[in-house]
């Protein structure tokens, strides 16, 4: 399945936290990130996370577009909702294209492990049937 791992900066330790937690998994899939994101988990993992560019300088809208023609399986997206971002329009533009494809989405780590553990144990099968691949 293809992953995307994206924080906004308040969130980065949590999402460190859960890269680690579920390296093993993570591991099995393809993962992407937006740029800042991407490094800090392979920083701290080994696993390889290919890189868009940081949110605030268009790696949303990268992430994005590819949600819109149905490339992406699952979207972890820690958000901080206390925190005003410079992107907020490109942060919303995911969020809503995620809804138009039917994408799992979590914008927290609660939601995040539940998604992982039910990708985990299968239940994300119906997304190798509805998803177009990677031209
Ligand atoms: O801003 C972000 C998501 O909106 C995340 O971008 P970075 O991972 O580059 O910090």
């Amino acid at each position: 399945m293809r992953i995307a791992l994206i924080a906004h900066d308040k969130k980065k330790p949590d999402m460190v936290q859960f890269a680690i937690a579920y390296e093993k998994i993570l591991a099995k899939h393809e993962l992407y990130g937006t740029g800042t994101t991407g490094t800090k988990v392979m920083e701290a993992t080994n696993l390889t996370v290919k890189r868009f560019k940081s949110g605030p300088l268009g790696g949303d809208q990268q992430i994005g577009a590819l949600v819109a023609d149905n490339k992406f399986d699952l979207i972890l997206f820690f958000r901080d909702p206390l925190t005003a971002q410079p992107h907020e329009p490109d942060v919303s533009a995911l969020i809503r294209l995620c809804d138009v494809r039917q994408v799992p989405l979590a914008t927290n780590m609660g939601t995040a492990e539940v998604l992982i553990k039910g990708l985990e144990r299968g239940d994300f099968a119906w997304r190798e049937e509805d998803k177009d691949g990677f031209e």
